[in-house]
């Protein structure tokens, strides 16, 4: 485990050696007279997944949409592939909380719904939508709508749509929270796999320090509101091991006691 001290934080938001995808600098946010993020300096590493972590209301879903270029920032500046972020850009994707999947179309239609709104013509959206819905487990339920699925398949629907747009960068809001633990350990060795293949830069957020810990190239700890960075903690796993075996090893253990140590005090 590489930890990054606070102090250190900012100069080694820089990885050595790693390309960049997305460059935070000087991000505040104010929502009114509530400053949830403060002086937020980061860089995400290209091909890697970084998880943002820290207590409830520390900023890590503003920061997520202001990269997405949902929400603007009050001051500071967000660049991707070294452009500077004025909106929502087909080079980045944002996967919802609760998937913002449309009900009355096919798993399909959903996985294919951002090339179609690009103009893209109904065969090759269709192979595109196809290979995705593969690639997430879902061949066979192409033609079923989203109430005929459970949470889990949900959720790997709007994953796959947002692979099938082919941005270089997904943002993912707590894609796990509303589907079963059981379900959340599946689709978190699914993620780890698909972040192999994809080569993309994942940006996460999530609430569990394991899954943090189990997913993640990078952890960035939040403290608390407003939001600046606190510590920067690289799992050093062994991703080739079986998922139980990376569940039982002690450096991964240690990784989520440490983290755990530096957030229970902000637990009432
Ligand atoms: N639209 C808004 N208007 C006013 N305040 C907001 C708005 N959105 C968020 N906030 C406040 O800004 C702070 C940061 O919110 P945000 O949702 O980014 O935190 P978070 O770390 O993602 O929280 P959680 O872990 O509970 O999901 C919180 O105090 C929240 O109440």
């Amino acid at each position: 485990m590489r930890n990054i001290t606070a102090q250190a934080a900012t100069a080694a938001a820089r990885p050595a050696g790693a390309d960049v995808a997305v460059e935070v600098r000087g991000i505040c946010k104010m929502y009114n007279e509530i400053e949830a993020l403060r002086g937020i300096d980061l860089d995400f590493p290209a091909g890697k997944l970084t998880t943002l972590l820290g207590p409830s209301g520390c900023g890590k879903t503003t920061l997520l949409k202001i990269v997405a270029g949902l929400i603007p920032a009050t001051s500071g500046e967000v660049r991707v592939n070294g452009n500077t972020v004025t909106g929502p850009g087909p080079e980045r994707a944002f996967v919802f909380q609760d998937f913002a999947l449309m009900p009355w179309a096919t798993v399909m239609r959903n996985v294919g719904f951002g090339l179609e709104l690009k103009g893209m013509g109904k065969n090759e959206r269709q192979a595109i939508a196809q290979k995705y819905i593969a690639e997430v487990g879902l061949s066979g339920f192409e033609n079923k709508y989203p109430h005929e699925l459970s949470g889990g398949m949900r959720q790997r629907v709007g994953l796959a749509r947002a692979f099938a747009v082919n941005a270089d960068v997904l943002l993912l809001d707590e894609p796990f929270s509303a589907v079963d633990e059981q379900n959340r350990r599946k689709f978190q060795e699914d993620l780890l796999e698909l972040v192999e293949k994809e080569k993309k830069t994942f940006i996460f957020v999530t609430h569990s320090i394991e899954e943090a810990v189990y997913c993640s190239d990078r952890i960035v700890i939040l403290s608390r509101r407003p939001g600046r960075i606190a510590q920067i903690i690289e799992p050093e796993i062994d991703r080739s091991a079986s998922p139980d075996a990376i569940r039982r090893d002690q450096g991964y253990l240690d990784t989520v006691e440490e983290i755990w140590q530096g957030l229970k005090h902000y637990v009432d």
